[in-house]
């Protein structure tokens, strides 16, 4: 299922990927980008994304059956806002943002009447940001959280069955789990790397050089996650500002529990906790869901 004319604004890591993902399902969609920027939209025109780059947002929108906003989240209701006159009755509009209620609140009153708003978000992606890091396989086998919030039924269908034909499954989700899921499972993951990595910079005693040099993969992954785009992720802290602090307040009095274990000495429990965590990440690895992971159950380390 796919959309005659397709807008992408903001036009990144997912946008790029949505477009190149679309050719390789064979959608024949004319699709038009567009990007604040002209160094960025140079650069879309340079590497073939969209069948055409324009200067405007509004220039992008009409016309179009969907338009998707892939711009971080704080510019989202200025994109809305910029654009809304010019959308065609009727058409589909998604966000990918990574915050849905924030995002619901600052675009919808910006819309027409008749305009099928419809959220999403692909739960994929890299430390990669901008045009060039876009790829066709970023959505395979990932989940694209689907939250209609009063969308109708065709158009969250159409949608969900475009995510799919991009290589994503799909599911539905009311606003407030999706950010409080997210906090748990990519926001605050997010902040707990970008402060690792800040206090082994802050430790002037581990020079850059050597934080690489006798870094193993576990630290490694904290590094990849804090190269993150700062201004995507400078939105999402101030666009999830409720669901981020409740679960920083779990995490900080569980690792306060934990201190107290180590101070304490008491290593039944800190080993009666990572054996419980240990099982989550089997379970994830045994059901398929992490296709980079070392196979623990065919060979894997074990105890
Ligand atoms: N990177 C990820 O891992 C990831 C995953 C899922 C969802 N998201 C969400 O997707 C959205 C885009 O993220 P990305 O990783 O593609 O970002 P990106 O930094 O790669 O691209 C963002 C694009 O938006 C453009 N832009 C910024 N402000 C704009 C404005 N006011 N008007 C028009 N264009 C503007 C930038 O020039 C750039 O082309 C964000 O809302 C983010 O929260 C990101
Ligand atoms: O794989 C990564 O690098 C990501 O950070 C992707 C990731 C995440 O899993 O936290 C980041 C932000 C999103 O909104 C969705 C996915």
């Amino acid at each position: 299922m796919s959309y005659p004319k397709v807008a992408l604004i903001g036009l990144g890591l997912i946008a790029s990927s949505m477009f190149w993902a679309m050719r390789r399902a064979g959608m024949d969609s004319h699709v038009t980008g567009y990007a604040r920027s002209q160094d960025t939209r140079d650069t879309a025109r340079r590497i073939g994304l969209c069948d055409e780059i324009v200067d405007t947002a509004e220039d992008a929108v009409r016309g179009a059956d969907l338009v998707v906003l892939a711009v971080p989240v704080g510019a989202m209701g200025r994109v809305a806002q910029a654009i809304g006159p010019c959308l065609k009755p009727g058409c589909s509009i998604t966000d990918v943002g990574s915050v849905k209620a924030a995002v619901i609140e600052q675009v919808r009153p910006h819309l027409p009447e008749g305009v099928n708003f419809v959220p999403a978000h692909p739960m994929a992606g890299t430390e990669h940001s901008g045009p060039e890091a876009g790829f066709a396989q970023l959505f395979d086998n990932r989940w694209c959280l689907i939250v209609p919030d009063g969308a109708s039924d065709e158009a969250t269908e159409r949608l969900e069955a475009y995510w799919q034909a991009l290589g994503a499954n799909t599911e539905r989700m009311d606003v407030a789990h999706h950010d409080q899921v997210c906090a748990v499972v990519s926001h605050i993951p997010h902040l707990i790397a970008y402060t690792m990595v800040g206090v082994a910079d802050d430790l002037s005693r581990v020079s850059d050089q050597e934080v690489i040099k006798f870094s193993a993969a576990g630290f490694r992954d904290f590094t990849r996650i804090a190269a993150s785009d700062p201004t995507m992720w400078r939105d999402v802290f101030m666009n999830n500002k409720d669901a981020t602090l409740e679960i920083l307040g779990r995490f900080t009095e569980e690792l306060f529990a934990l201190q107290r274990c180590i101070r304490t000495g008491d290593g039944d429990t800190l080993h009666d906790y990572f054996t419980r965590t240990r099982g989550i990440r089997r379970g994830i690895v045994e059901a398929g869901q992490d296709t980079d992971a070392p196979d623990f159950g065919r060979g894997g380390k074990k105890d």
